[in-house]
C-alpha cells in the first residue's frame, strides 16, 4: 500500500503555472525499462530536474515512509529554543555542516547590524546531518539528543537514498557511453564525502524579491533528492527564463543534478538554477520545511571532465581555473568563499556588475546548497 504522506492534510497547491518536470518511475529504472531511461536522459540534459515516482518500488516506498518520519523529526528540531539550536550552529560546530539561519537585517544609525536574538525573526534556516557521521566514517559532530536517538532511521534513510543515487549513476554512466561503474566509483557510500541530509525551514513571510534573489543557486554536488510538502521551490526555466513553481507531488520527490555532473560531462548535463520563495496562497499561511539528501563526489575526487563515451565529443574549453577536489569545492562554495554561478559554460565567478543574475548568484553562494 502506498505510504501515507502529509500532503493531503495541508492546504492544496493552487493552479498556478508550474515547471514542466517529467516523472520517471523508480520501479521502471530498477527494471531497466528503455522508456524510463529515455525520460531520465532527456531530463538530465534538458531541465536538470525531474520527479522520481517512488510508488510501486519497494525501495522507493521505504524512502517515502522514512521521509515522513524524518519530517516529523525536523518539526521537533525546529521547535527547539533558538539558544539550543545555536549550540549546533556555525561557527561552533563546523563551517558547513551546522545549523544556519538568515535574519531580517535591522541596522542601527551607523549602519551596523543589530543583533537581537529575541527581536529579529529568523528567516530561512537549515540544519545538516553528515552521512559520514551517521555511518561512522568520521568522528561525529555534536548534535541534539533527538538526532542521536534517530540514528537507525537516519542511517537507513541515507543508505536508501544512496541506493537510488547508485541506480541513477549506473544508468547515466551507460547513457553517456562511459566505462561501466565510472560514476558509481566516484560516489561510493562507504568513502568519505560531503553527502548530507538537510532539514530546511522557512517561517511564514511575505514575498520579498531581495530575499528571493539571495537564495538563487545551483546545487554544487552531483545529485539531490528533495522532499517538500508545500510549494515554494521555483526553477528558472532554461527557455523562457521565467521563475516557476515546482508542484509538490505525494510519493514523487524531486531529483536535480548538481554542478559536479556538469563538470564531469563537460556541460552535457544540466544543473539548473533554483530558489525557495514563500508558498503560493493558500499554502502561504504555514511555515515550510523540506528534506534534502545531497550526494556529492568522494572528498578526494578531482573535479574535472571525465574521458570516454560522448563526453569526448564535447568541445574543450580553455580554463585557467585551478582544479579542485570535491571537498575543496563544497567547502568553498558552501561557505560563501567562491561566489558565482554554474552554467553550461562552467563556473562563472561573480566579479561584480554586468549580468543581471551575477549579483544574485554572489549572494546565492551564501545559500550554501
Ligand atoms: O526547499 C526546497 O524545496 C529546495 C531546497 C534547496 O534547493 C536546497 O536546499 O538546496
Ligand atoms: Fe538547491
Amino acid at each position: 500500500m502506498a505510504p501515507q504522506t502529509l500532503h493531503a492534510s495541508l492546504p492544496p497547491f493552487p493552479p498556478v503555472p508550474s515547471a514542466p518536470l517529467v516523472s520517471v518511475r523508480l520501479g521502471a529504472l530498477e527494471a531497466g525499462d528503455p522508456s524510463a531511461l529515455e525520460a531520465l536522459w532527456d531530463a538530465a540534459r534538458g531541465l536538470g530536474f525531474f520527479y522520481l515516482d517512488m510508488l510501486g518500488s519497494e525501495l522507493g516506498e521505504a524512502i517515502v515512509a522514512e521521509a515522513e518520519q524524518l519530517n516529523q523529526l525536523q518539526e521537533r528540531f525546529w521547535s527547539l529554543p533558538n539558544a539550543e539550536k545555536d549550540r549546533y550552529g556555525r561557527p561552533h560546530l563546523h563551517d558547513f555542516f551546522a545549523y544556519r539561519f538568515g535574519e531580517i537585517e535591522e541596522k542601527d544609525e551607523n549602519g551596523d547590524k543589530i543583533r537581537n536574538q529575541n527581536y529579529n525573526p529568523r528567516l530561512c534556516s537549515d540544519f545538516q546531518i553528515r552521512k559520514d557521521d551517521v555511518l561512522g566514517l568520521t568522528p561525529r559532530l555534536a548534535c541534539p539528543p533527538m538526532i542521536l536517538e534517530a540514528q537507525a532511521l537516519l542511517a537507513s534513510y541515507m543508505r536508501h537514498c544512496h541506493a537510488v543515487m547508485d541506480l541513477l549513476f549506473m544508468h547515466l554512466t551507460t547513457l553517456l557511453g562511459l566505462p561501466p561503474n565510472t560514476l558509481l566509483d566516484l560516489h561510493k557510500l562507504e568513502s568519505r564525502s560531503g553527502d548530507h541530509v538537510r532539514f530546511t525551514r522557512s517561517p511564514v513571510q511575505p514575498f520579498d524579491e531581495g530575499t528571493a534573489r539571495r537564495g538563487e543557486h545551483t546545487d554544487f554536488g552531483s545529485l539531490t533528492l528533495l522532499f517538500n510538502w508545500l510549494g515554494g521551490l521555483q526553477i528558472r526555466t532554461p527557455d523562457t527564463h521565467q521563475w516557476v513553481y515546482v508542484k509538490p507531488v505525494p510519493g514523487s520527490p524531486i531529483v536535480n543534478l548538481g554542478d559536479a555532473m556538469v563538470t564531469f560531462t563537460a556541460g552535457l548535463l544540466r544543473s539548473n538554477i533554483h530558489r525557495v520563495v514563500p508558498p503560493p496562497p493558500p499554502q502561504d499561511a504555514l511555515p515550510r520545511s523540506s528534506l534534502v539528501y545531497f550526494c556529492r563526489p568522494e572528498d578526494d575526487v578531482v573535479l574535472r571532465r571525465l574521458t570516454g563515451g560522448i563526453i569526448d565529443d564535447q568541445p574543450v574549453s580553455e580554463s585557467n581555473e585551478p582544479e579542485m577536489t570535491a571537498q575543496e569545492w563544497w567547502m568553498k562554495r558552501g561557505t560563501g568563499q567562491l561566489p558565482g554561478i554554474f552554467t553550461k559554460k562552467g563556473f562563472e565567478p561573480f566579479v561584480g556588475g554586468g549580468d543581471v543574475y551575477a549579483g544574485q548568484s554572489a549572494q546565492a553562494a551564501k545559500a550554501g546548497a
